[in-house]
């Protein structure tokens, strides 16, 4: 390979200034010294931060404007660990009397091998603190539910009555009274979280609190905080916190899309589930937590596990059961169901009192992918009954806003027909009947390629053999029919 040509001096001027201009830009304290102290970086969010000058600070050595003892300077923890310093914490103070909170990450910086430079990402620790404080609010706000135990579900409230549905709903009342960690997989909006509280609800955990936590929501800084509590003083404005491990104490810690935590944190998840304690941030001692554990992924871990993003010891342990809950579109025959279920939950909040759903809006729900799965189809039923008028009874197309009709009816040309986009539905042609046609034209055709072979055509429309005997015997297609064209 021909070697890069060395930059000439301009060059590389220009790419220090821009970078200069880059690390001046970010709102997180960016700060770099030398191996012997001399500070080399320190831009303009640092010095917020430490409410200083940089040039107070560039060319200075560490030890001078830090009144800190030399072993908790960030440089030599570093120098010595050799190693990044990840999710770290400190409270120190300036020379001008200054008190500093921040967390950190601090990295060692090699030339040629050899360590000569550490540089560090610093945070505002109030700030982490306050928003800390808003986190637990809000959960605490979240937990006025139906149920004093913190939740609104149990599993007579999950609806539907395909076979992919009753299958999971039967595993998870086998499960419930078993005090075994639960993981539950599914994509977005299949109903995880109503299946992990109507577990609770059918466990012997029942009468003790149901805790959710959205791993994916919770910034890394934060999560640690909230899973393991802390203790007064561990950094300003710490106050005795429990972390929710403790708060779930003989009921159920949710874990949602667990697939979403850090690496470092599913290490230190992985150390507490197997001490079954925990410590607060700032705590000497440990406290020993009992609580059931049922997380949730929309991510396949074992996917994630083999390109290292999920820890696999982490995975096994908690993994013991397995609860699938399939997307909507391989379970079409929950759909009127699900859509009357919303139905009759948005006539009262909306105080409204429809009763029926009209044909064409039922045939397109029916048909649609619905990538968002339940919660889709619910935000549908909700913006199409915000919009009817006051006195009506039934629900109809025209009261879905246009942009989403005209969403679902782009996945649907674009995924069933293949060949029509929305704008080309022939005027005046009834929508159920051309919706109907096209799925027809397409089941028979398919049926035509595989000589009548379920599985085989399922297999290449990507959709379930249930899902496409439910159409088939919807739209009065008989598969047995093609069989004995192509034999003869
Ligand atoms: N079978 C069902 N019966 C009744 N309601 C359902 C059903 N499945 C899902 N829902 C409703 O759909 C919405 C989404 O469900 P839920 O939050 O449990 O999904 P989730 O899979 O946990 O989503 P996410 O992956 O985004 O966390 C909720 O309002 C829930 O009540």
């Amino acid at each position: 390979m021909p070697k890069d040509k060395p930059k000439k001096l301009e060059e590389l001027i220009i790419e220090n200034r821009l970078l200069h201009e880059i690390i001046d830009s970010v709102s997180e304290g960016v700060y770099a010294a030398h191996k012997d102290g001399t500070i080399l970086i320190y831009n303009r969010a640092f010095e917020r931060l430490e409410a200083t000058n940089r040039q107070n600070m560039l060319g200075k050595k560490d030890t001078d404007v830090y009144s800190l003892p030399l072993e908790n300077l960030q440089r030599m923890a570093v120098l010595q660990s050799k190693k990044p310093l990840l999710e770290q914490y400190m409270t120190y103070h300036l020379h001008t009397g200054r008190k500093v909170d921040i967390g950190y990450n601090c990295y060692p910086f090699f030339v040629n091998g050899e360590l000569t430079a550490v540089y560090s990402i610093n945070r505002d620790i109030p700030s982490i603190n306050d928003l800390l404080t808003k986190v637990v609010n809000c959960f605490d706000q979240n937990k006025s539910k139906n149920r004093p135990n913190g939740t609104i579900f149990s599993l007579h409230d999950i609806v539907g009555v395909s076979p992919l549905i009753k299958q999971a709903i039967k595993q998870a009342r086998k499960i419930a009274p078993t005090a075994s960690t639960v993981m539950i997989y599914g994509e977005t909006g299949t109903g995880k979280e109503l299946f992990a509280q109507g577990i609770h609800n059918a466990s012997s955990y029942s009468s003790h609190p149901f805790i959710a936590v959205n791993c994916a929501a919770i910034p890394e800084t934060l999560m640690e905080s909230l899973l393991m509590g802390t203790v007064k003083g561990a950094f300003s404005g710490a106050i005795d916190t429990p972390g929710l491990f403790e708060q779930a104490e003989n009921g159920t810690l949710f874990l949602d899309e667990v697939n979403s935590l850090s690496v470092p944190l599913q290490a230190k998840l992985l150390r507490l589930l197997q001490d079954k304690s925990v410590r607060r941030l700032g705590a000497k001692t440990e406290r020993k937590v009992n609580c059931r554990i049922i997380s949730a992924t929309n991510q396949s871990l074992y996917e994630m596990a083999s390109k290292s993003l999920f820890r696999e010891d982490l995975l096994y342990r908690l993994t013991p059961v397995i609860l699938h809950i399939a997307p909507l579109r391989e379970r079409p025959e929950d759909i009127p169901v699900l859509a009357k279920e919303f139905i009759s939950r948005f006539n009262e909040q909306l105080n409204l009192n429809i009763t029926k759903i009209s044909s064409d809006l039922l045939e397109l729900l029916s048909l649609y992918e619905w990538p968002g799965n339940v919660r889709e189809l619910e935000h549908v039923i909700e913006s199409a009954m915000s919009i009817v008028e006051n006195t009506a009874t039934e629900v109809i197309l025209e009261d879905l806003p246009s942009f989403l009709a005209k969403r679902m009816l782009s996945n649907l040309s674009s995924t069933k027909s293949n060949n029509t986009s929305a704008a080309e539905i022939p005027p005046g042609k009834m929508l159920a009947e051309y919706l109907r046609q096209c799925e027809t034209d397409l089941l028979q055709n398919m049926l035509k390629l595989t000589n009548g072979n379920v599985s085989d055509s399922a297999k290449q429309l990507g959709i379930s053999r249930q899902d496409l005997h439910y159409r088939l015997r919807k739209l009065g297609i008989k598969s047995t029919t093609y069989k004995i064209e192509c034999t003869k």
